[in-house]
């Protein structure tokens, strides 16, 4: 039988461990081994398990492992990557890297050599197998994108892309969750001006959430198709609405994508970037 290939995640952080969270919850870790990294490690000691291995030692676990998931912060990799250089196997070895504004091929230079790298986004919802993960390749065998594929696709959803959108994917897809978050938060803030406990307004503020989120995903319709069953001619919906749009709602929601696209563009710059 085929050996399961072994995953290191080098960076257990919030996205590290929350990748982690989701393949455990989906099973993919049964007859694999995984090792999970960071400097400090008190943190996640009680990831401890027989087929989880928690360490420090960043070249131990990429010995015995041969996907490797680099969830380190941008400023963090190149040092990482050079520190790997030694244990780093081509013909045994897939990079995949979550990193931000990091490319392919800086990503390779900083390894030393031609691996076979990924660049994927997911967000921090794969703990809970619902992300949205981009993945970038500049050419890898189609087995190595199966294999990879594989990882994202049982926590969540997949979608392949050219790596000059890996920026924008980061903005919608990863920060999305953020953005989300907070129009959720308002919504709540909202429910318990008008009469609910907190609790409550949170319950129906997610399952509304949800509810439009499955609408679009169950129909294929466009948000506007799906408005116009919702504003009764002069109800309620539609000036509650339209009180939004003159205060900027989607305006708001564009220029805060932009902007942070544009903070990626700077991270890019070696002389912006936090030591
Ligand atoms: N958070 C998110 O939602 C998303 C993040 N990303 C990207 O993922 C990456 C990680 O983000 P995030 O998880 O938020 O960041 P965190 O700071 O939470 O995680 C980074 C982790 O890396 C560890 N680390 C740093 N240096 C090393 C090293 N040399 N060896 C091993 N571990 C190390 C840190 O722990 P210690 O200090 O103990 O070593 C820390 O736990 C970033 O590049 C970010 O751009 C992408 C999509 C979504
Ligand atoms: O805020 C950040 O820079 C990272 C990338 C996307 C989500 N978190």
């Amino acid at each position: 039988m085929k050996k399961l290939k072994n995953i290191a995640i080098l960076g257990a952080g919030n996205l590290g461990l929350a990748i982690a969270d989701g393949l455990q919850r989906a099973g993919f870790l049964a007859d694999r081994k995984l090792f999970l990294t960071r400097r400090n490690t008190r943190s996640i000691e009680s990831w401890k398990s027989d087929n989880v291995e928690v360490t420090s030692d960043n070249k131990y676990a990429v010995a015995g492992a041969d996907i490797v998931l680099l969830c380190v912060q941008p400023h963090q990799i190149e040092h990482l990557l050079k520190e790997l250089r030694p244990v780093l196997d081509s013909d045994r070895h897939i990079l995949v890297s979550v990193i931000t504004a990091v490319g392919i091929e800086q990503l390779s230079s900083y390894a030393g050599g031609p691996f076979p790298i990924i660049r994927a986004m997911p967000n921090t919802a794969i703990s809970v197998r619902e992300s949205m993960t981009c993945m970038a390749h500049n050419g890898v065998a189609e087995s190595v994108q199966t294999e990879v594929e594989n990882i994202f696709a049982c926590v969540g959803k997949t979608l392949w892309i050219e790596e000059p959108l890996m920026q924008a994917a980061t903005v919608v897809c990863a920060s999305g969750i953020a953005f989300w978050m907070r129009f959720i938060r308002a919504t709540m803030q909202g429910g318990v001006q008008l009469g609910f406990d907190a609790h409550d307004a949170k319950e129906i503020a997610v399952q509304t959430c949800l509810g439009a989120a499955s609408l679009l995903n169950g129909t294929g319709k466009h948000p506007e198709e799906e408005i116009d069953r919702v504003t009764t001619p002069m109800g309620c919906t539609i000036v509650g609405l339209n009180e939004m749009e003159h205060n900027g709602l989607s305006s708001a929601l564009i220029k805060g994508l932009a902007t942070s696209f544009e903070r990626i563009n700077q991270m890019k710059k070696p002389d912006n970037e936090p030591v």
